[in-house]
């Protein structure tokens, strides 16, 4: 392919320093540290090495060749950074670091072997964008996402284009001493090189923003304290849940869990401590229900559980259970080991088209109420009545209010 490689080197510089500026500005506020700030170094290292070989016909062979290399091979570690970075993992060893020293070496040492550089060069290239593949990768962080299958399409483009580089100078296909004497003839490997660091910049900056929309989403919707749905997560869910009840004719079980003299707790041991035990208790509760099962924090130490498709036998099985469960594991703090009981109302069975969310509410705060008034650490059933309410708490429009 004949490309002018003026016009190319241009194009590829405007480029980068382009997307180098959004990446910045995107990052402006950010702290050093932010894995946006090491893309942008990224893309600038990336349009330097082009910077270098554009400047071919002002420079020796070798000072371009080096610098060009070298700057490329910085910013392959500058993404594998950044990607790091985002993760909030740190990347393990130095050997990330090697292709800054092997680079140089190598087209200082080897300037007479073009086909053995170029190969090399190639090969470590390939390693580092390995190292990147693997890290996007890393089965402990998350798999979801388009911005991540967008860089691994492009980063695993860039190494099959890089593999197929050394295997073409191997083969003798490649004219590496063009090559080497003046950089030329390296046109569509750029064009492509250009092509996945557009794609890849936007799969980072996607990435980003895909992240930063989850945590607003769930600042929104969870309970930062206990990691379970807040109140009007839960209150939404229970909407819907009723609803599909009601269409489906299915049983819609209840609970309302609160815990025993909370108020001591935080008085003997300390508002942290009384932060754990909350917290505690909602993974003792999450834990024992069904994938199918909701829970959510409804208020200071008031949890919402919502059990679809769960006869009133099923519900009281389960809510004895939650009960027994959280008596049966006290919270350690410090060396106090910290005995805890919930009181359970349980509002369950069939719906009719009349139920409302508020109203099974009501139904099962009420249920509480007597649990508490009968001694705590029990499960009582709301009475057919309740939900009509002759003694439900003062405010029966929970959810609608929520
Ligand atoms: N540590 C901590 N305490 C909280 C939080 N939210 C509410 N509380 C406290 O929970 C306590 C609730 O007290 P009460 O409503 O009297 O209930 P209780 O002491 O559990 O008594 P019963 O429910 O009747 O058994 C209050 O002291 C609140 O300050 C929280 O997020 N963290």
């Amino acid at each position: 392919m004949n490309l002018d490689q003026a016009t190319l080197y241009l194009v590829v510089t405007v480029v980068g320093l382009l997307m180098a500026f959004w990446v910045c500005f995107m990052a402006w506020g950010q702290p050093l540290g932010h894995a946006l700030w090491a893309w942008a170094l990224a893309l600038l290292a990336y349009t330097a090495s082009h910077v270098f070989f554009g400047l071919q016909d002002f420079l020796p062979p070798q000072v371009f060749l080096i610098g060009g290399s070298t700057a490329y091979a910085v910013a392959l570690v500058l993404m594998l950074q950044a990607v790091r970075r985002f993760q909030g993992v740190a990347q393990n060893g130095r050997w990330y670091l090697a292709p800054l020293l092997l680079v140089p070496l190598l087209y200082a040492l080897l300037a007479q072997y073009s086909t053995v550089r170029v190969v090399c060069s190639s090969l470590i290239y390939a390693w580092q964008i390995g190292l990147i593949l693997a890290a996007l990768l890393d089965p402990s962080q998350p798999r979801h996402g388009r911005g991540r299958y967008i860089l691994l399409g492009a980063f695993g483009t860039l190494l099959l284009t890089l593999l197929a580089r050394a295997a073409l100078a191997l083969l003798g296909l490649l004219d590496t001493q063009t090559l080497a004497a003046s950089g030329r003839g390296l046109g569509p490997v750029f064009l492509i090189s250009l092509c996945a660091v557009l794609s890849i910049t936007l799969g980072f900056v996607y990435m980003t923003m895909e992240r930063a929309e989850q945590r607003n989403f769930e600042l929104a919707m969870k309970d930062m304290l206990t990691g379970l749905a807040n109140r009007r997560a839960i209150g939404d869910q229970l909407l819907m849940t009723v609803a599909r009840a009601q269409r489906q004719g299915q049983y819609l079980s209840v609970l309302m869990l609160d815990v025993d003299h909370f108020k001591r707790v935080n008085d003997n041991f300390g508002h942290q401590a009384g932060d754990v035990v909350l917290s505690s208790v909602a993974q003792t509760l999450q834990s024992r229900l069904r994938a199918q099962d909701q829970i959510g924090r409804f208020g200071g130490e008031e949890f919402l559980a919502i059990l679809p498709d769960t006869s009133l036998e099923g519900a009281q099985v389960l809510a004895e259970a939650l009960r027994a469960a959280v008596e049966a594991t006290p919270i350690q703090w410090g060396v106090h080991s910290i005995a805890i009981t919930i009181s359970i109302g349980v509002r369950g069975g069939a719906i009719t088209g009349a139920d409302t969310a508020d109203g099974l509410v009501a139904a099962a705060d009420a249920a509480l109420y007597r649990a508490k008034q009968g001694g705590r650490n029990r499960v009582e059933v709301a009475q057919a009545a309740a939900s009509a309410g002759p003694d439900l708490p003062p405010s029966t429009e929970r959810i609608s209010k929520a």
